[in-house]
């Protein structure tokens, strides 16, 4: 009922549990915070919660124009609803060092497990596009050493993002990848986030180069094909989100649905392929909302928590 009964510092915990373990970790993104619980009930190990999604979900591009409290507010809000360890997307931490700071500790307060920062200059932008410019290595790694120090809980993930496979084709660009990389986990980074990947032999490459976990960002319409979790795992990859994808198919449904009620006048056609209500009382909980108050769940759904609704 409500929130999560786990704490953040057990959420925290459990990550670093699982990324010293010998699974490869799937996180889906989580565009709000009832498909976090639907990601925690399909038993994945963690819920991403990608910056593109915060943003264009309000309608906005990419680009670090959403707001370190509207990040942390809505991060929290999806984090708070699962029992699942959840990462955001920090972008460039909203400032330099002393704002990567205050970031931190803002999303520790906010009770999430961890989050990346990456070394795009601002404005940024998605990582595979092209025409991406990072900042310098000294600037960097002051992000990374200031999001360090300022973490209170030393369970909460530090993870460096690198956008530097973009600064050259092939393998200038993976070698300015692997380069930042090293220097990013000596400035105290927990995790590797190595951006716009081209094939897993780029992987094999970072992971060579570090001993840290790392991550791959397969999103669909990128850099590089959508590699299967057995192909990454057989690189050495750690941990795989899924940032845009439940966005994707949620806006894909409600794309084609609309244009049915358009073309046919009913949405009838598109039933069979929604929630329905048994499922979506289920997802948020409704009988155990009855234990506190008999008189909130003294109704009938036909067929409620079954499959036939
Ligand atoms: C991972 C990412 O940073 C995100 O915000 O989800 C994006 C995803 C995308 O735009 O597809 C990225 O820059 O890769
Ligand atoms: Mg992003």
């Amino acid at each position: 009922m409500l929130y999560s009964q786990t704490t953040p510092e057990q959420k925290r915990k459990r990550l670093r549990e699982t990324l010293a373990g010998d699974q490869i970790a799937r996180f889906p993104g989580a565009f709000n915070p009832l498909s976090a619980r639907l990601i925690e009930e399909k038993g994945f190990p963690g819920v991403y919660i990608s910056g593109a999604v915060l943003a264009n979900d309000l309608g906005l591009p990419d680009i670090g124009l959403t707001t370190l409290t509207e990040v942390a507010t809505r991060a929290g809000q999806i984090a708070r609803m699962t029992d699942l360890p959840a990462i955001v997307d920090a972008d460039t931490g909203f400032g330099e060092a002393m704002n990567v700071a205050r970031t931190v500790q803002e999303l520790e307060n906010a009770g999430l497990a961890g989050c990346h920062i990456e070394d795009q200059v601002n404005p940024k932008r998605c990582g595979h596009l092209d025409g991406k410019a990072v900042v310098g290595l000294d600037v960097a790694v002051k992000r990374i050493r200031a999001a360090v120090d300022a973490r209170r809980d030393g369970n909460f993930l530090i993870m460096a993002r690198t956008d530097a496979r973009a600064n050259g084709d092939g393998e200038a660009g993976l070698a300015a990848a692997v380069d930042r990389a090293k220097s990013l986990v000596d400035a105290g980074a927990d995790a590797i986030f190595p951006e716009a990947m081209a094939t897993l032999d780029e992987f094999a490459a970072v992971r060579a180069a570090v001993d840290v976990p790392i991550l791959a960002n397969m999103t669909e319409f990128g850099k590089s094909r959508l590699f299967t979790v057995d192909e990454l795992a057989s690189v050495g990859v750690d941990m795989i989100i899924y940032p845009v994808t439940l966005l994707r198919s949620a806006m894909g449904a409600a794309e084609r649905t609309l244009d049915e009620l358009v073309a046919a006048g009913t949405q009838e056609s598109q039933v069979p392929e929604m929630l329905t209500r048994a499922r979506l009382y289920e997802l948020v909980d409704y009988p155990s909302y009855d234990s506190f108050d008999a008189g909130v769940f003294d109704f009938e759904v036909p067929g409620v928590f079954s499959e036939t609704v």
